[in-house]
């Protein structure tokens, strides 16, 4: 960069063509990003105001994101955040940075809690809860389904929690649901820790650090959700280098063939799921039809669901427990 005056157009261009020739994947629009976070407006303030020159400070805190960038730093480990859900999450180096398609995961788990609370689903679309009125002192939230939520709140578990995004947007989005989530990574714990504050969920979630399913043994749930490490170990070479060089690799790797977590969740979490429950997992492209058999082969497993993304590949498996006791 010369010292001609940087306005917002001859910046944006200036950068798209420089991470264009360091071969990153999404030049212009990365640039627009992070320019927008620098300046603290809307992407759209860029495209109005080409001709407004930087501030000295707005452009060295810019220079030191594109010098992170072109490092490959995934852009929101730079911003220090990702929007999933309709909601902010802060994401470090030490989580994995959620995806789009884990959306399909949280929508499928509200939708079918909220059936399982005998509630009517709205068409695919979700409503904020936590922004409902309170109730007035002494009366039940929600009008006739309340007396019944009230006195038996929904308890899940997130397996693999990493950010909190999975288990942090369902609580959100469905109302006296109360979770446990585990992570074996402890920095990842304490990022979710940060997202259920910030999110005004602190209360309704508790944290463990261990391995799967070990620090939950002896509690039941409604819901058991995880997003696994499911890349097989000789794929992780293949990916972009924003993924393997800059996301924890405990947050990738699912062992040889990727199924390591999932055989290991379908054999156990079965039994601690109440009777009528369902357990929830992300898989990998071609993963969907082995883990489901997987799931099958746990003798509690009465049926199994496979969920698309919006792509049309087979995104999430769902696994419903047997309604008897046994
Ligand atoms: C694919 S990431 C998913 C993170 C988050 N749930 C999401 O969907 O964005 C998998 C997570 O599992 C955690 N993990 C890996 N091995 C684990 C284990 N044995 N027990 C518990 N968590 C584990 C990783 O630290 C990571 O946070």
């Amino acid at each position: 960069m010369n010292d001609k005056i940087w306005t917002i157009g001859r910046i944006l261009k200036w950068t798209e063509q420089y991470f264009r020739d360091k071969g990153i994947e999404s030049p212009r629009l990365d640039a627009e990003v992070l320019l927008a976070h620098v300046l603290e407006k809307q992407r759209i303030y860029l495209y109005v105001h080409f001709d407004e020159p930087l501030q000295p400070a707005e452009l060295a805190a810019y220079r030191e994101m594109i010098k992170q960038r072109v490092l490959r730093v995934p852009v929101a480990q730079i911003l220090g955040e990702k929007e999933f859900m309709g909601l902010t999450f802060k994401v470090t180096a030490d989580t994995l940075v959620p995806r789009p398609d884990t959306e399909i995961l949280v929508q499928a788990a509200v939708e079918r809690l909220k059936a399982m609370k005998g509630e009517k689903t709205a068409t695919g679309v979700l409503a904020d809860e936590s922004a409902a009125e309170e109730p007035a002192e002494g009366q039940p939230a929600g009008g006739a389904d309340a007396e019944q939520e009230v006195a038996e709140p929904l308890h899940i578990a997130d397996i693999g929690t990493g950010s909190g995004a999975i288990c942090l947007s369902v609580l959100r989005y469905l109302a006296d649901t109360v979770a446990d989530t585990v992570d074996i990574s402890p920095a990842a714990r304490a990022v979710a820790e940060e997202n259920a504050a910030s999110l005004g969920l602190a209360d309704r979630v508790t944290f463990h650090t261990g391995d799967l399913l070990q620090p939950l043994v002896g509690m039941t749930f409604a819901a058991i959700l995880s997003n696994p490490p499911y890349i097989p170990e000789a794929d992780i070479a293949t990916l972009a280098p924003e993924v393997r060089l800059k996301e924890p690799h405990t947050a990738l790797s699912g062992g040889q063939d990727g199924l390591d977590f999932y055989r290991r969740l379908a054999k156990e979490a079965p039994a601690m799921l109440v009777p009528g429950g369902f357990m929830a997992f992300e898989v990998g492209i071609h993963q969907a039809e082995p883990v489901a058999a997987l799931a099958k082969a746990n003798p509690l497993i009465a049926r199994t669901e496979i969920l698309p993304d919006y792509a049309g590949i087979d995104r999430v498996v769902v696994a419903w427990r047997t309604k008897e006791c046994q």
